[in-house]
């Protein structure tokens, strides 16, 4: 114990998968981004305690701070903020990580949580650099819950730090890297605890192992736990924890020099609206929705299948690789890369159905135009409405070398005026330890 140790976890975009991941038959394909979570723990020498006590400061956002005192070892009920705010997810975290490790000693811990600017509205924001350059941060008017969210997973990539912070703190040994699995455990049991109800799982999955085809774990593995006073039966958490899941996490990556540019629009939506239309309408409509899913399902497996059989055709010739790639946007596209932008448009094609069928406003008209408009940019393989679909975003996949033209080409074009393009790109590894020092100054 003692040392400070930084860590970091990626936000992410589902591209393919929505509503069907959320059963634990279909594989879903999920992008990590390069705007990340991070914490920093250390133990806090400056207030004197002989107690037990965790404070964790979020200095980006006012009212930023929950100091916990810890009396008494139900964690789940014994945690009592010393100011009476309310955050489900540290609380959620802190009580899991608690009840996980059974602390003997006393403990005064700090920890720092800092955001990348992806995840959240940059509107009136004043940005910070650390002492040695290397970290850059904006920071908000408001409180965290005041201010708007991108979608990117900010709830999953809090628990996720938190979650690694804590253990590394009471097991200084503890290897990310090879008990990757009790982080993933520990932060989707949080996170569901924290949002009493248990989702797909993408986002804190991702946010530990980084860009994954993904399929999930089954909901009855967390449910017993989430009912009546089971949180506070520590064996059997403890064992949940540290068991194997069955889900697929495989570690993806899109194929060389294609770039995911994402589009943020002007707008928005209510994922848990939407996704309750799609589910009673797949109630009603059991043989209607059944056939479409399967459509859905097997569009979204091709895409997999052609992403994959890109990364072979590159790693078998990167030379035809290049010069195909070059020309795929003219009349004498490669079959290769004609299959990547056909198995983008029979992926849209199926969420257009699912948009009529459902009522549920997944890919909407103005989204089909503007996706429409980004399928004839130079350098564009098209694009989805990633996640839940709706108004909020847009994800193409380009060819690197275009994104600067594609975004001048669109900077004053009417047909693009709701999109303003993120500075975002993949960085497919999940939670990793970072360097304490890239923070000072901040
Ligand atoms: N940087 C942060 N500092 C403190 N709490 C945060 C931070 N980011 C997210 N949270 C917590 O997560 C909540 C947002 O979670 P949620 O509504 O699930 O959004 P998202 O879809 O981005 O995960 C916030 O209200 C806050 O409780
Ligand atoms: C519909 C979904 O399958 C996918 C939603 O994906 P988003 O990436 O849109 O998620 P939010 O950030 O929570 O809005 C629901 C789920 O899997 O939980």
């Amino acid at each position: 114990m003692g040392q400070s140790r930084a860590f970091s976890a990626p936000g992410k975009a589902l591209i393919a998968g929505g509503y069907l991941v959320l059963d634990p038959i279909y594989n879903s394909y999920v992008t990590a981004l390069s705007s990340r979570m991070h914490s920093i723990v250390e133990s806090d020498i400056t207030t004197s305690t002989n107690g037990r006590r965790i404070k964790i400061s979020s200095p980006q956002f006012k009212q930023g701070e929950w100091e916990y005192i810890i009396d008494g070892d139900k964690y789940f009920k014994d945690l009592k903020e010393i100011n009476g705010r309310k955050n489900p997810f540290i609380e959620a975290t802190i009580a899991t990580i608690l009840s996980y490790i059974q602390p003997k000693h006393n403990f005064n811990i700090n920890i720092t949580i800092y955001s990348d600017a992806g995840y959240h509205s940059q509107e009136n924001t004043v940005s910070e650099v650390s002492s040695n350059g290397h970290k850059q941060f904006l920071y908000h008017e408001k409180a965290i819950n005041e201010v708007a969210k991108t979608g990117l997973g900010s709830s999953a990539g809090l628990v996720t730090v938190l979650t690694i912070a804590l253990l590394s703190y009471f097991e200084p040994q503890f290897n990310t890297n090879t008990s990757k699995h009790i982080v993933h455990n520990c932060a989707q049991i949080a996170h569901c605890y924290a949002q009493k109800k248990i989702g797909s799982g993408f986002d804190v999955a991702a946010a530990v192992y980084g860009s994954i085809i993904y399929k999930r774990f089954q909901p009855s593995l967390i449910e017993p736990f989430l009912t009546g006073d089971n949180v506070n039966n520590i064996d059997e958490l403890k064992s949940l924890i540290e068991s194997e899941w069955d889900f697929n996490h495989d570690q993806c990556t899109l194929p060389p020099k294609i770039r995911l540019l994402m589009g943020d629009i002007e707008g928005g939506s209510e994922t848990p609206k939407l996704v309750s239309k799609i589910l009673n309408w797949k109630r009603e409509k059991l043989e209607e929705s059944d056939l479409l899913y399967h459509n859905l399902n097997a569009s979204n497996e091709n895409l997999i299948k052609v992403l994959h059989d890109l990364h072979q055709f590159y790693n078998q010739d990167p030379e035809k690789y290049i010069t195909e790639i070059n020309q795929s946007h003219t009349s004498s596209s490669s079959p290769q890369f004609k299959a990547l932008s056909d198995a983008i448009n029979q992926i849209r094609l199926n969420l257009q159905s699912l948009t009529k069928l459902s009522g549920a406003d997944v890919e909407p008209e103005s989204q089909t135009e503007l996706l429409d408009n980004c399928n004839l940019l130079a350098g564009s393989f098209g694009g989805v409405v990633p996640g839940a679909g709706g108004y909020d975003a847009i994800c193409l996949l380009v060819i690197d070398q275009y994104i600067e033209d594609i975004i001048k080409e669109t900077k004053h074009d009417e047909k693009f005026k709701n999109v303003t393009w993120l500075n975002l790109h993949e960085e497919e590894e999940g939670v990793k330890q970072e360097n304490v020092e890239d923070y000072i100054g901040l």
